[in-house]
């Protein structure tokens, strides 16, 4: 390659934190790649912008990818790193996931200064949360609570945490390991009742479609069971939704040859569950991830997405 390699990435220190870690990987894969023949290139995001409401108002998908693939796409970086969780599920025309690192920790923790377990939290507590899938999942097993919508990156929301804006929020595992922060977490919480979000956890890379160079300097880094589980989770996701607009969870795992997908879509108050699994050869996992989203479609029924979608509008007004 003429010139660096240049890694885009969002600039939260959890995007930073994943950023150096393909550089240090590409370094340690490639004899003669030094660090200083990769750059990392901070690209602010129109979601990084939006801090005053709830990204469920702000619409339009890839509000955090958006002018990261724009780079990608006129050549101004060659590869963008990105928590496989935020992806939308359709990518902009000429680019593609080529990457999958080996999954984190795919469970959520939840984190109180006022509380040993979410259990334990006295009745009536407040709840941190922007995720759709964290609200309902929680007010399922605890109705008495009470959930207010907490946005930012992972220190921000502790400190609205430490500030008394909630008595206790719940985060990803996988990100606060990658920060060297897994003391924050109070405790780690079951994938039975937390049911993790669609690839969670794992860390993607996005290329240029037929940038067969980039995409073979990243092989070494390429974990084939993330990839058929989060192919299986992200294809269940799709057949539902796409956005982060419905409470959905899925978790895929990989045994002898055989993908294994439990996922479920939740009503926003944990009222109503439609869970699904089932199993098939790795190959079929994207066709495992549509059959069972649209099991769940066909069972929730139009009504269902029309009261969901009502129950955003008046969550976020
Ligand atoms: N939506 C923000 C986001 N995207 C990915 C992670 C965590 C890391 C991961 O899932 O890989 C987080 C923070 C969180 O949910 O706690």
């Amino acid at each position: 390659m003429q010139h660096p390699i240049r890694i885009g990435t969002r600039g939260s220190p959890l995007a930073l934190a994943q950023a150096h870690e393909v550089r240090d990987r590409l370094v340690a894969a490639h004899a003669g790649l030094t660090a200083d023949m990769v750059e990392i290139k901070v690209i602010k995001t129109t979601g990084d912008r939006i801090l005053d409401r709830p990204l469920t108002t702000a619409g339009g998908k890839g509000l955090f990818t958006k002018e990261i693939e724009d780079a990608l796409l006129d050549g101004s970086i060659d590869l963008a790193v990105h928590s496989s969780k935020d992806m939308p599920t359709r990518l902009p025309a000429g680019l593609v996931l080529s990457t999958f690192l080996e999954r984190e920790d795919v469970r959520d923790v939840f984190i109180s200064p006022k509380a040993e377990s979410f259990m334990a939290l006295p009745e009536g507590a407040t709840l941190g949360t922007a995720s759709l899938r964290r609200r309902a999942l929680a007010l399922r097993l605890r109705p008495d609570l009470k959930v207010v919508t907490f946005r930012g990156n992972v220190q921000t929301r502790l400190s609205k945490l430490n500030g008394g804006e909630a008595d206790a929020t719940f985060l990803a595992r996988a990100g606060l390991n990658r920060l060297g922060m897994e003391a924050y977490a109070t405790e780690t919480l079951s994938l039975e009742d937390f049911m993790p979000a669609p690839a969670q956890g794992a860390v993607c890379v996005e290329i240029r479609e037929g940038d067969d160079a980039t995409r073979a300097l990243l092989a070494p880094l390429h974990h084939h069971a993330t990839a058929v589980t989060v192919t299986a989770e992200r294809a269940f996701l799709a057949a539902l939704d796409g956005s982060c607009r419905t409470p959905i969870a899925a978790y895929a795992t990989l045994k002898g040859g055989d993908v294994h997908l439990k996922a479920m879509l939740v009503s926003l108050d944990g009222t109503v569950v439609f869970a699904e699994e089932g199993v098939a050869p790795e190959a079929d996992a994207a066709a495992l991830g549509h059959r069972l989203g649209h099991a769940v479609r066909a069972k929730a029924g139009e009504a269902f997405f029309e009261e969901l979608a009502a129950g955003v509008a008046a969550l976020v007004s």
